[in-house]
């Protein structure tokens, strides 16, 4: 079981504060919470916030311990994060990557276990034929998704993954996340995706939290969250937003609203 909290997480840049005493809903196992939000609203900071990276004057939980509490090791052996840039395109191998990460964490696992993990992992992201090329020779969604698969190497209680999707074609953007949700049946953990795509974000979260301007502007379930009165008020968009056969909301932007014109 993981439960996962952060509450009042505010974070400067300097003297400007790009969050303001922000707070998530708990998460229980097997959930899954979408950041939403415009352009410079705050979601990687956030993400950077949770993951550590970031210092904060917030209180940051994973069954009731802090990262304090816990230790460094002992954090990030609990908590991994997929940053938003994928690896740089260097020379290196992902196969390589995989290995020196597996090698970090010290697993208690024979050679043959390891590299039946990491092929596992390959295939699931349709990299298996991507393994020995140099990552500069590789896409950029491709290489977006040897940094999900370094993210998933560390099988994490809490996953946290910044825009996992940004670069990924309409069938892999499905796969990863039907991937991600998938992994949190089989294992249990939460997870936390900033995610800029709503109709993903409609259909995988269980909640979300949809930031503005460094604050939280609505949170609850993506029927609660995405509704046309938030959408225009955050993003200015006018929108019509229906709901599937499963009750998820569906939007459909309209247009852009004009300067001056009331959200
Ligand atoms: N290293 C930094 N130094 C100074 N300001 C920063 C830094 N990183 C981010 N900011 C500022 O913090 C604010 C929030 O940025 P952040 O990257 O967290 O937003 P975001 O919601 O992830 O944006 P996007 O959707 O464009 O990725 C922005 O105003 C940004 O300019």
């Amino acid at each position: 079981m993981t439960v996962f909290g952060a509450t009042g997480i505010t974070a400067k840049y300097g003297q400007v504060t790009v969050l303001d005493q922000v707070d998530l809903p708990i998460l229980n196992d097997n959930e899954v919470l979408g950041l939403l939000g415009p352009n410079a609203s705050g979601k990687s900071t956030l993400m950077r916030c949770l993951s550590g990276e970031k210092s904060t004057t917030g209180h940051i939980t994973i069954d009731g311990r802090t990262r304090a509490d816990m230790g460094h090791d002992g954090w990030h052996h609990r908590l991994a994060s997929m940053p938003q840039s994928p690896p740089n395109p260097s020379a290196l191998l992902p196969t390589e990557l995989m290995w020196s990460t597996a090698r970090a964490l010290d697993l208690d696992v024979s050679d043959r276990e390891l590299a039946d993990q990491i092929e596992g992992i390959f295939a699931r992201l349709g990299l298996s034929e991507f393994a020995l090329s140099p990552l500069h020779t590789l896409s950029g969604g491709k290489r977006q998704l040897v940094g999900l698969a370094l993210a998933l190497m560390r099988d994490p209680d809490v996953l946290l993954l910044d825009e996992p999707t940004s670069a990924l074609d309409l069938h892999w953007r499905m796969v990863v996340l039907d991937l991600v949700r998938e992994r949190l049946s089989d294992r249990g953990g939460v997870v936390v995706a900033a995610l800029h795509d709503l109709d993903l974000a409609a259909r995988y979260c269980d909640q979300i939290v949809l930031l503005h301007g460094g604050k939280i502007i609505a949170s609850g379930g993506p029927q609660h969250v995405l509704t046309p009165a938030n959408l225009a008020r955050v993003y200015r968009v006018e929108t019509r937003v229906t709901l599937d056969c499963d009750g998820r909301p569906l939007v459909q932007v309209i247009r852009p609203l004009r300067d001056g014109e009331a959200a």
